[in-house]
C-alpha cells in the first residue's frame, strides 16, 4: 500500500513482522518503512496491533517472525535501552519521588551519560518543552499537561533515533488534548525526530501526522498521507474507520462519456468511471457526509448529477455542526452541515432534496 517513492532516510524498518500469541495473531506481516524526521501515527481500532508493533520497536517485545531494522541494523538482539528509542507511555511512568529535574537526569543516568554534561542537557530539553521553572517541582505538583511534558522531555534528553508515543495524550481533557498536540507538533518542528505514535483518535492522527497507518486484525490496511488517508481510501474499512461516510453497493447499469451508473436499489448514482468497469460488474461506494447537499427546493441542486428526494427523519445538533438523518426510499442516509446562523435549518419531516456530484462518489477498490 505504502508507496516507496517518497521514502527518504529510512530510519525504522519493519520487514513481515508477526507476533502471535497462542493461536491470537496481534500483528500479521506488518512491513512499514518510517523516514527520517517523519512523524507517522498507528491508528486503528482497540485490538488492532498497534501497542504491540510500537512494544516491539521499543524492544519490549520480541516478533515472532520478520525483522526490524533501526537505520539498517537489525536491533533483534538490542535490550530496549540499547535501542536509543525514547517512548512516552499513556500512563507516563513519571517517577513520584522525584522532582522533574531528577525524573528527566534518570534517562541520562540510566544511559551512563557523562554526569557533569547531564545539567546542561536537562536544563536545555526543559526550555524546549517548556518547563524551566518547573525543574524543582515534584510530580503531584504538576497539572496533567505539565506531567505530560516532563514525560516528553525524558523521552527526549538523551537525543533518541526515534521517539514512540503511545497514547500519550489520551488521559487529558479535550482542550488540553488539543493544546498538547499543536505542541509536540511544534517540538517535532523543532527537533525534526522521527516519530511513530499510536492513536484511536482519528482527529488527532489527522492533526500531527505526515502520514497515517491504518491498522485492522494486526495488519495495515492503508498507508498514506494524511490527505489520501482522508480523500482517497483505499476500503471500506479505512472509509469507515475515518470520518463519516454513506456506502452503497449495486451493480454497474451503463456506461457514459467518463462517468458510469450504478444501481443500488432505487437509487441510480453516476460515478466516475474507471478502466476496469464492466457492465454488471458489483462495487461498492461511499460519499463523505460533508460532500452531500441538502435543499428544501429541488431546483437549487438541479446542477448536480446525482439528486434524491427523501424527508428528516432525525436531526442530530452537534454545536458547530448539524447531522441530518435523510430517509430516501428505503435508505437512510447521513448528511451534515456546518451550522452558519443561529437555528438548525431543517426540522424532522421536513421534505428535502439531497445531491452529490459525481466526483465526491469515492469508489472503494476492497
Ligand atoms: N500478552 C498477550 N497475550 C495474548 N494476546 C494479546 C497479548 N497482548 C495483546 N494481545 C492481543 O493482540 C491483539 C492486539 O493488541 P494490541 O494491544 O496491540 O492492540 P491495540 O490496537 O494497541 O489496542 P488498544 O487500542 O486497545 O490499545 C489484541 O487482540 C490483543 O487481545
Amino acid at each position: 500500500m505504502q508507496s516507496e517513492s517518497h521514502i527518504q532516510n529510512p530510519v525504522v524498518d519493519l520487514r513481515s513482522v508477526t507476533k502471535r500469541y497462542g493461536h491470537v495473531v496481534a500483528v500479521d506481516s506488518v512491513s512499514l518503512t518510517v523516514s527520517e524526521g517523519e512523524f507517522i501515527t498507528l491508528l486503528g481500532p482497540s485490538g488492532s496491533g498497534k501497542t504491540t508493533v510500537l512494544r516491539m520497536i521499543a524492544g519490549f517485545l520480541q516478533p515472532t517472525s520478520g525483522e526490524i531494522y533501526v537505520h539498517g541494523e537489525s536491533v533483534s538482539d538490542k535490550a530496549p535501552y540499547e535501542r536509543k528509542i525514547g517512548m512516552v507511555f499513556q500512563s507516563l511512568a513519571l517517577f513520584p519521588h522525584l522532582d522533574v529535574y531528577g525524573n528527566v537526569a534518570f534517562a541520562l543516568k540510566m544511559r551512563r551519560f557523562n554526569p557533569q554534561e547531564i545539567p546542561d542537557r536537562v536544563d536545555r530539553i526543559l526550555e524546549i518543552v517548556r518547563l524551566p521553572e518547573m525543574r524543582r517541582r515534584k510530580i503531584h505538583e504538576l497539572s496533567g499537561g505539565q506531567q505530560q511534558r516532563v514525560a516528553l522531555a525524558r523521552a527526549l534528553v538523551f537525543e533518541p533515533e526515534v521517539l514512540l508515543l503511545d497514547e500519550p495524550l489520551s488521559a487529558l481533557d479535550k482542550k488540553l488534548r488539543e493544546d498538547m498536540q499543536l505542541e509536540l507538533l511544534r517540538i517535532h518542528q523543532e527537533l525534526q525526530i522521527t516519530t511513530i505514535s499510536v492513536t484511536h483518535d482519528q482527529k488527532e492522527a489527522l492533526v500531527m501526522s505526515d502520514r497515517i497507518v491504518v491498522m485492522n486484525n494486526g495488519k495495515v490496511a492503508q498507508a498514506s498521507s494524511t490527505e489520501d488517508v482522508y480523500f482517497l481510501p483505499q476500503s471500506r474499512f479505512v472509509a469507515d474507520f475515518i470520518g463519516e461516510t454513506n456506502f452503497f453497493e449495486g451493480r454497474i447499469v451503463s456506461f457514459n462519456a467518463d462517468s458510469c451508473v450504478l444501481q443500488h436499489q432505487q437509487l441510480r448514482v453516476v460515478i466516475p468511471k474507471q478502466a476496469h468497469f464492466v457492465v454488471d460488474q458489483e462495487i461498492a461506494i461511499g460519499v463523505r457526509s460533508e460532500r452531500i447537499q441538502l435543499s428544501r427546493h429541488p431546483e437549487m441542486l438541479k446542477h448536480l448529477d446525482n439528486r434524491y428526494e427523501g424527508h428528516i427523519k432525525e436531526v442530530i445538533f452537534q454545536g458547530d455542526r448539524t447531522a441530518y438523518i435523510i430517509q430516501v426510499g428505503s435508505e437512510s442516509v447521513k448528511v451534515v452541515e456546518p451550522n452558519l446562523i443561529d437555528s438548525v435549518t431543517y426540522h424532522k419531516h421536513d421534505e428535502v432534496v439531497i445531491g452529490w456530484k459525481t466526483y465526491d462518489v469515492i469508489v472503494l477498490t476492497a
